[in-house]
């Protein structure tokens, strides 16, 4: 099949098992998925219902059981384990629930490492990316600290500027509010919301209605299977309060 331009990321017949457990499980069933250029895609779902096991295979953080994954047309699942890293060092950014920064390095180095390891004979030009960024999402000025000396927000929005260093053409958000009070957790979707402004695409995992109202589409999950989805448009803050009672209103149907 010819490869649609406007297609970030497409999986077919996607299927994962885990053979770890007795008898395995299989979590993901037949995930036909289109992720546009530019959308913001939200996964929602039970819990356990194989959310983050999709994020997973999607974004070759792990191997899905069968099926296919295509990225703007390459086939990722033929990829080798060394190209898959390289793929998704130089063209996909990660948030997760937590940080996993590490404690010897300061705010600002940990945020610059995935950028020096992309390209180590572009130091300067990551650095001043880098700086661009931090500047950008309100945490200049805690460049120098170090991870234990400042808010969760704060370090939430510097993971999102270390997802953002290499530019990547897709970023994936696992629960990247689950951990954050409410004020918090605005900050980082406002931050989210922003950078998705800017036409980077966008696909996060959340069991919070309030940040998944932020998103164009809404896919729902149920025992590894694509039941339902919604389409939201452009999100903006006139209409965020309705926007977050029609998609509460879809969630109940289906029983979330
Ligand atoms: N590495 C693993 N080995 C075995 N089973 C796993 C593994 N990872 C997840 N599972 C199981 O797969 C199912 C789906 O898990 P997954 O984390 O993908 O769901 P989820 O919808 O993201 O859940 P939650 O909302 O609670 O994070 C669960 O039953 C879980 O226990």
């Amino acid at each position: 099949m010819p490869h649609d331009d406007h297609v970030m990321l497409e999986s077919r017949d996607l299927a994962k098992t885990y053979y770890s457990t007795e008898p395995p499980t299989q979590v993901i069933n037949g995930v036909d998925l289109i992720v546009r250029k530019g959308e913001f895609l939200v996964v929602m779902g039970a819990s356990g219902s194989g959310k983050s096991s999709l994020l997973y295979s999607i974004s070759g953080m792990d191997r899905p059981t069968s099926g296919t994954v295509f990225l703007e047309g390459r086939d990722l699942t033929s990829l080798s384990d060394v190209e898959m890293s390289r793929v998704r060092l130089t063209k996909m950014g990660f948030i997760f629930q937590q940080a996993h920064f590490l404690s010897n390095l300061n705010i600002r180095d940990n945020i610059l490492l995935p950028a020096f390891k992309a390209a180590p004979k572009e130091k300067d030009a990551a650095v001043a990316r880098v700086d661009a960024i931090m500047e950008r999402f309100g945490i200049a000025h805690i460049k120098q600290h170090g991870i234990t000396q400042v808010s969760g927000g704060q370090l939430q929005r510097a993971s999102l500027c270390r997802a953002l260093a290499c530019e990547p053409s897709i970023l994936f958000a696992d629960e990247p509010t689950g951990a954050l009070n409410s004020s918090m957790s605005t900050e980082v979707m406002e931050a989210l919301t922003e950078v998705h402004s800017d036409g980077t695409t966008l696909v996060m995992v959340t069991h919070a209605p309030a940040c998944a109202a932020r998103a164009d589409r809404v896919i729902y999950l149920r025992d590894g299977r694509l039941v339902d989805s919604r389409q939201l448009g452009r999100w903006s803050k006139e209409q965020s309060t309705q926007r977050e009672d029609d998609l509460l209103a879809w969630l109940r149907k289906l029983g979330f």
